[in-house]
């Protein structure tokens, strides 16, 4: 066994690797956190966050019952939300603690492998606040939310609809009497389902409904309602609430239904900054653009994008360690059997993990600046970018998810049995990260919203008219010529940039044909949305790719040369292996031969030898701690045998020599007695 400095007991695979490893670790993880001044904040926040243990369970949350998992959860998210009160708040630099900081929330997964009750709270409940109330209205709940007095969630979704947010059911019909909303839910279809925290937790949410009024329904709209008393917590008369039951992931989080019974609020608990009822019934409309009631939902699809890929960053490090200490089979009968990490397949497995948890955290900080400059324009009037900003952000959404949920599960293939033990930490990643692919938007649903985006652009551009810039290279679609296929990385992004425009002007060509048979622009469009599907995806994969690309190019203009050098190759690893994964598209719509995608496989494999010896620095660079993991598979000094039976002790089913149910079944049963 290997010392390291601060005497920690390595395994000596590991620290073998971290030798060989040639280029500045820390150089990385300043570009991964956006710069040293990053890091070193959020190193300040981890160490006040988890230096005290206050994290660490008693007993592993794994062998807790739903009722002590949810109890042991809130408890967690009680201290730490004190913490954040007290002690993150300054650190963090925020003025009070809050929505925008990913190190804070990143630091709050240290104390929770499944997720907090009150993620919806700061989430969405916090950020509907500030982006749908008037200043009035904010100055009285917002405080309130911000010092924990008040806990909320967001109540959206319903029994029959989540993603058709027009066909919500619940109805908040206005009595100027009395000048109050009366909430109700006329079905069992229109209860509310699903909401986090609203189970067992929360006080008050946010409830999205159709707004009546002088007898005319307005469309949906929020509204801020208690439901359960501010001392006792006993829900208030008129509301029916509770817990949905248990879920694949998410188990702490007391997801709930709600309904209301002819159930009363003030008129003024609508959020009118974008719609208003006055005291007589009348309704004033005062946003310019009819969408923006949906912005809590535009803002979690940005910060999700940020969170998957520090999920995927986890599963990328438990699963590069592990592969660095495991050895498995002899193909050279008189070397030893070599790391798992040597085998050409599992590079393929783990490299475009390590890769793809780049490229969209880079992208992530790329979608927030896009976001807050669409925001500050939107605070001027001007909602012009929006349009393309939603395409934007929906896109990023479903490819980010997806991807990410996708790769975690591989990372678990490449840590064979043993990635599928809970205390490997993959399976909670891999649960939590599923279900991003689902909320806030299905992926389908959302790349069909991009799609839209897409043929209107094509439209434009056929009519010779300007484009917005994320669609600017739909101009090039009409040369009436294949795209040169070239391999160095510009020309790659070229390339996925003809596939997404040839793929949106076959729909387009497409719908075209349908109509001229007869069908209607409705059923000429559902005919062809696996189609729009994939022009909406192959558009985002453009983006992701120039976008990664150019900010790679610019955060290492001053880096190290070998810095430069392992960042240049995981960017081209991340276009060589798109590329290879639609070899028929470029086919279809580019210059490109046999003979190059030939040797385009070629250079993708030696590209992860290139890699391989850099791939533990390269995890570590994520510099995740242990306590950010919850990984037997994955610890930083990668004792994975010694954890693996450390934990296999702790289940309560080592506890006694002889099971009970030996005697009451197995017992009876062998002796024929049964
Ligand atoms: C310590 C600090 C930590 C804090 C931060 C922690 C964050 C951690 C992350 C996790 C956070 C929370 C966990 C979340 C848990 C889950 C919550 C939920 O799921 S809430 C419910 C979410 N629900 C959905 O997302 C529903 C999806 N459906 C829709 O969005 C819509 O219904 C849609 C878009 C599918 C259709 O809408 P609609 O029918 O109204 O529109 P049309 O299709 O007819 O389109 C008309 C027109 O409008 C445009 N449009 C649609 N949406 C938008 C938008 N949002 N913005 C702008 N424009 C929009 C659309 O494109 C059409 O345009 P057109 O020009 O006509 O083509
Ligand atoms: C863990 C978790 C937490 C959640 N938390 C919350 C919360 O806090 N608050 C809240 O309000 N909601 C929450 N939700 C609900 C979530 O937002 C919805 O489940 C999600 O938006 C999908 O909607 P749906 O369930 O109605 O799916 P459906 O729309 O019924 O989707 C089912 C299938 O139909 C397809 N489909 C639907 N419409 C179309 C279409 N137009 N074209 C093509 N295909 C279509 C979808 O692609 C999907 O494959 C949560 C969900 C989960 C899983």
């Amino acid at each position: 066994m290997t010392q390291t400095n601060n005497n920690m007991t390595v395994n000596p695979d590991l620290a073998m690797e971290r030798a060989k490893c040639n280029f500045n670790v820390l150089e990385v993880t300043h570009i991964f956190d956006g710069g040293e001044r990053n890091t070193l904040q959020r190193k300040k926040i981890e160490d006040v966050a988890l230096n005290s243990g206050a994290s660490k369970d008693a007993l592993g949350e794994e062998h807790m019952s739903p009722k002590e998992k949810y109890e042991n959860a809130v408890r967690k998210s009680c201290i730490y939300a004190t913490m954040m009160k007290n002690e993150l708040a300054e650190l963090s630099g925020l003025e009070s603690f809050g929505v925008s900081s990913p190190v804070i929330r990143r630091t709050a997964d240290a104390f929770f492998k499944e997720v907090s009750p009150f993620l919806l709270h700061l989430g969405m409940f916090v950020p509907t606040i500030m982006g749908q109330c008037t200043p009035e209205q904010q100055s009285y709940w917002l405080p309130r939310a911000l010092d924990m007095q008040i806990i909320g969630t967001y109540a959206q979704t319903e029994l029959g609809h989540g993603t058709f947010i027009r066909g919500l059911e619940t109805t908040a019909t206005y009595d100027p009497e009395t000048e109050e909303f009366v909430l109700h839910s006329p079905t069992l279809s229109s209860y509310k389902w699903w909401a986090g925290g609203l189970g067992k937790t929360v006080n008050y949410c946010i409830v999205v409904a159709q707004l009546y009024t002088k007898g005319e329904c307005h469309g949906t709209h929020p509204f801020i309602v208690q439901i359960r008393d501010e001392d006792t917590h006993v829900p208030l008369p008129g509301i029916k609430v509770g817990e949905i039951g248990p879920k694949m992931g998410f188990n702490t989080a007391d997801n709930g239904f709600l309904g209301f019974d002819h159930y009363r609020i003030p008129r003024e608990h609508m959020l009118m900054k974008n719609a208003q009822v006055l005291k007589d019934g009348t309704y004033v409309k005062v946003a310019r653009h009819g969408k923006l009631t949906y912005g809590t939902m535009v803002f979690v699809r940005v910060v999700l994008v940020n969170e998957v890929a520090f999920n995927l960053a986890k599963a990328s490090t438990i699963a590069v360690r592990y592969s660095a200490i495991r050895r498995q089979s002899k193909p050279k009968p008189d070397e030893v059997e070599p790391q798992i990490l040597d085998y050409v397949t599992q590079q393929h497995k783990l490299f475009i993990a390590i890769a793809t948890a780049h490229a969209l955290q880079l992208c992530s900080t790329w979608l927030w600046e896009s976001f807050s400059a669409v925001l500050a324009q939107m605070k001027g009037g001007n909602t012009d970018t929006l349009p393309e900003f939603h395409a934007l952000s929906s896109c990023l959404k479903a490819i980010s998810t997806s991807d990410s949920a996708h790769l975690i599960e591989q990372c678990r293939h490449a840590c064979g049995g043993h990635g599928y033990m809970i205390s490997s930490g993959i399976p909670n990643l891999y649960n939590f990260v599923s279900a991003t692919r689902t909320y806030e938007g299905d992926y389908t649903v959302l790349l069909l919203q991009t799609a839209r985006f897409l043929v209107k652009a094509y439209e434009q551009a056929e009519a010779k008219k300007p484009l917005t810039p994320t669609v600017s290279y739909l101009a090039h679609a009409f040369s009436g010529s294949r795209a040169t296929w070239d391999n160095s990385p510009d020309g790659i992004i070229r390339s996925f940039q003809a596939l997404a425009a040839g793929k949106t002007a076959v729909c387009v060509t497409n719908m075209r044909k349908r109509m001229r048979a007869g069908l209607s622009q409705v059923d000429a469009w559902e005919m062809s949305t696996i189609q729009l599907v994939a022009a909406a995806e192959a558009h985002c994969r453009a983006v992701i790719a120039d976008t990664y690309r150019k900010e790679i190019v610019r955060l290492t203009a001053n880096s190290s040369p070998n810095v430069k050098v392992v960042m240049d190759q995981l960017t081209t690893l991340y276009l060589y292996y798109w590329a290879l994964e639609r070899t028929g598209d470029l086919l279809m719509f580019t210059s490109v031969s046999q003979k190059d995608l030939v040797d385009l496989q070629i250079a993708y494999e030696e590209l992860l030898l290139k890699i391989r010896p850099n791939a533990v620095g390269l995890v570590d660079a994520f510099d995740l701690r242990d306590e950010l993991l919850h990984s037997t598979l994955g610890s930083y000094d990668g004792r994975v045998y010694e954890r693996l039976m450390e934990e296999a002790l702790k289940s309560p089913m080592n506890k006694e020599p002889v099971s009970d149910a030996y005697s009451k079944y197995l017992r009876p049963m062998m002796k024929g007695k049964l």
